[in-house]
C-alpha cells in the first residue's frame, strides 16, 4: 500500500528498525504511542506527551486481532489510515508504523503471554481474550520499536496496569507513562468506539462520567463500597444504558479490592456499560 501523507510510514519490522536505529545513531531518544487507529484528540495528546519526553515519536496503527474475541467488533472497527497519518503528522509524530497482520503474526507464531492477576478482574472477566492479546502485541511492539519511553492513556486504566506489570516482569527496558483521559465538553471520554453511537445514545453516553463522579464522592465520604456500586449501576440503567458489566471502586495503584467495605486509601471508580451494541468504559480517581 502506498504511503498516505507526508508522514513516513513503515510497514515492516525491517523498515521500522532501519529508521529508528538511524535516529539512535544520531543520538535522538525515541518515544512510542501504540494505537488501533481511528485517531482522536485523546491519541494526539499521547503523541504530544511522548514528544515532550523524547526527540522522535513513533505511533503504531494496528488493529490487533488477538485482543478481540470472535463475537467482538474486529471486522467493523473503524479504519481510516490516511486521515490518521495527517493527524499524527500535525501532532509532531515522525513515523507511523502500520504493519499488516501477517507481519505481526507470521503463520507459525505460537507464543502467548499471560500477565496473571492484574489482567484477571474487571475487563478480564468480561473480555477474557483481551489482555493476553494486548500483552502479546505490546511486548512485540516494544521489541520492534525499542523506544526509550511509551505513553498509554488512563482511559484504559487496567490496560495501563497490565502493561506496567508486563514491562517490569519481562525486564523490557522502557519507561511507561500514563496520560490523563481526554474528554469532550460534556465529560465523555473520547473513544474511537464513540463513532458507533447515534445522537440519542451520545446523550446517554455523556451521563457515565457524572454517575462515576457521584459514586466517587459518596465513597470518599465513607459510604459502603457495595452500596455505592449498586446505586451507580442503578443510575446507569435509569439513564438509559442497556446493560452494566461492572461499576467498581478499587485501589488506585493496582485496582485491588478494599477489604474493609469502605475506601481507606487512594481509590478509583471504574466502569464498563453498554449502549445498544457499543461498549463504553471510563474511570476516574476519587
Ligand atoms: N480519551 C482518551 N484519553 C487519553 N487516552 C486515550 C483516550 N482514548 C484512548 N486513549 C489511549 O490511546 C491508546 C490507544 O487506544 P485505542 O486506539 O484503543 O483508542 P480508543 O479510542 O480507546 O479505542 P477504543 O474505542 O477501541 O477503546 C491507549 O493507550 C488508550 O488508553
Ligand atoms: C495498546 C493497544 C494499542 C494494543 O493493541 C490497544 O489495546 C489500545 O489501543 O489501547
Ligand atoms: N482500547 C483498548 C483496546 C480494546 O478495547 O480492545
Amino acid at each position: 500500500m502506498p504511503d498516505t501523507s507526508a508522514l513516513p510510514v513503515a510497514r515492516t519490522i525491517a523498515e521500522l528498525r532501519e529508521i529508528v536505529s538511524g535516529w539512535k545513531r544520531q543520538g535522538f531518544t525515541v518515544g512510542f504511542v501504540p494505537t488501533m487507529g481511528a485517531l482522536h484528540e485523546g491519541h494526539l495528546t499521547l503523541v504530544r506527551e511522548a514528544g515532550q519526553r523524547a526527540d522522535r515519536v513513533v505511533a503504531s496503527v494496528f488493529v490487533n486481532p488477538t485482543q478481540f474475541a470472535a463475537h467482538e467488533d474486529l471486522g467493523s472497527y473503524p479504519r481510516q489510515e490516511a486521515q490518521d497519518a495527517e493527524l499524527l503528522a500535525g501532532a509532531g509524530c515522525a513515523l507511523m508504523y502500520a504493519p499488516a497482520v501477517g507481519e505481526m503474526y507470521p503463520a507459525n507464531a505460537t507464543t502467548t503471554i499471560s500477565v496473571g492477576a492484574p489482567a484477571e478482574g474487571l475487563e478480564g472477566v468480561f473480555r477474557p481474550q483481551m489482555f493476553g492479546g494486548v500483552a502479546l502485541v505490546v511486548a512485540k511492539l516494544l521489541n520492534q520499536v525499542q523506544p526509550h519511553v511509551a505513553v498509554f492513556g488512563e482511559k484504559d486504566f487496567q490496560q495501563l496496569i497490565v502493561v506496567r506489570r508486563l514491562v517490569r516482569d519481562l525486564d523490557i527496558p522502557v519507561e511507561i507513562v500514563g496520560s490523563p483521559t481526554v474528554r469532550d465538553g460534556h465529560g465523555l471520554a473520547l473513544s474511537s468506539r464513540n463513532a458507533y453511537l447515534s445522537a440519542e445514545q451520545l446523550e446517554v453516553a455523556r451521563r457515565l462520567n457524572g454517575v462515576l463522579a457521584e459514586a466517587g464522592a459518596k465513597a470518599s465520604a465513607g459510604e459502603r463500597i457495595d452500596e455505592v456500586e449498586a446505586a451507580a449501576r442503578e443510575a446507569l440503567l435509569t439513564a438509559g444504558y442497556a446493560h452494566v458489566d461492572y461499576v467498581a471502586i478499587r485501589k488506585a495503584d493496582d485496582l485491588g479490592e478494599f477489604g474493609s467495605g469502605v475506601v481507606d486509601g487512594p481509590a478509583r471508580v471504574i466502569a464498563a456499560a453498554w449502549l445498544g451494541k457499543t461498549r463504553l468504559i471510563d474511570n476516574m480517581a476519587i
